[in-house]
């Protein structure tokens, strides 16, 4: 395994983006929907990131300094100019910061995987560098294939991981109950808004008590 793959919780972290093209743009609208507060150091910016939807993405017209990453837990280096790319690695490692470029796998601490989001379900798909086409079209089918309900899925298993928690450790007993729940056709049913026959499946495992409305009270609101 080339690299190690973990979800890191950027909330409140200060990241800085160097370079505000169309990749500086991508990276930093990726942190910035993660929680984090984004700088984006840049002689030019795109539209998006001058029209930017994110109140946490800060725009800083200027051309790159070392003084730039004081303070940053990571540091991206987007620019299109190979060596001052190389020099931000180089000024980040100095300050023990991690540091990725967008120019090359082989030249940065960690890489970026194709992201599917939904909600407390995410999916990240990674070639280590081989191939970001490759990752973008099986993104692509993983969107396809796993909908918004399965994140929904993803929430209504944890609220009922946490009551069960709260009861009590049985990891043994617990896998026998997730296994039933995940045995009974549950995305289909959260894709048909069958409310009743979730509910069914929740009594028939889990007893009286679990009902859909007491675990996900806005589950009808929520977006498919
Ligand atoms: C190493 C890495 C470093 C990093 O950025 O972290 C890197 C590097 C480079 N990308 C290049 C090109 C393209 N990148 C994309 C797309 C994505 N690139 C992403 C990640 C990564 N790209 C990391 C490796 C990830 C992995 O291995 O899987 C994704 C997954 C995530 C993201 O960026 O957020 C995002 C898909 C998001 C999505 O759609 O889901 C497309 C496709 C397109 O745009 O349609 C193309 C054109 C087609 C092609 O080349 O494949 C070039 C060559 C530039 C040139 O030709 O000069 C380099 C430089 C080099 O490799 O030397
Ligand atoms: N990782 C990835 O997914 C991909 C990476 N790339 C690589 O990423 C690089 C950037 O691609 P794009 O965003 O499309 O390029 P771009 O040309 O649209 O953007 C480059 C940005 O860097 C800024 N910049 C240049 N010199 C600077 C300096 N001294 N200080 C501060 N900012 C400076 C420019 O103002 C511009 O905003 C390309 O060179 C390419 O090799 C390209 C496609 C995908």
């Amino acid at each position: 395994m080339d690299y190690y793959p973990i979800f890191l919780d950027v909330k409140d972290r200060c990241c800085l983006v160097v370079g505000g093209g169309a990749v500086g743009t991508r990276k930093a609208f990726g942190l910035a929907g993660a929680g984090a507060r984004v700088i984006v150091v840049s002689l030019g910016f795109s539209d998006e990131l001058l029209n930017r939807p994110f109140s946490a993405i800060t725009l800083k017209k200027k051309d790159f300094q070392d003084s730039d990453l004081d303070g940053m837990s990571l540091a991206f280096a987007a620019t299109d100019n190979m060596k001052l790319n190389a020099r931000i690695r180089q000024a980040a490692q100095k300050k023990n910061i991690l540091c990725n470029i967008a120019d090359g796998p082989d030249k940065g601490d960690f890489i970026l995987p194709a992201v599917v989001d939904r909600g407390d379900l995410l999916f990240a798909v990674s070639t280590c560098g081989a191939s970001p086409a490759l990752s973008r079209r099986l993104r692509m089918a993983i969107e396809t294939r796993f909908g918004r309900e399965y994140g929904i899925l993803a929430t209504l298993l944890g609220r009922i991981r946490s009551i069960l928690l709260e009861q009590g450790h049985d990891p043994k007993g617990h896998r026998k109950i997730f296994c039933a729940l995940l045995d009974a056709d549950l995305p289909e049913k959260i894709a048909a808004g069958q409310t009743h026959q979730i509910d069914a499946v929740l009594t028939m495992v889990l007893g009286d008590g679990f009902s859909l409305e007491r675990l996900m009270p806005d589950f009808g609101s929520r977006e498919l």
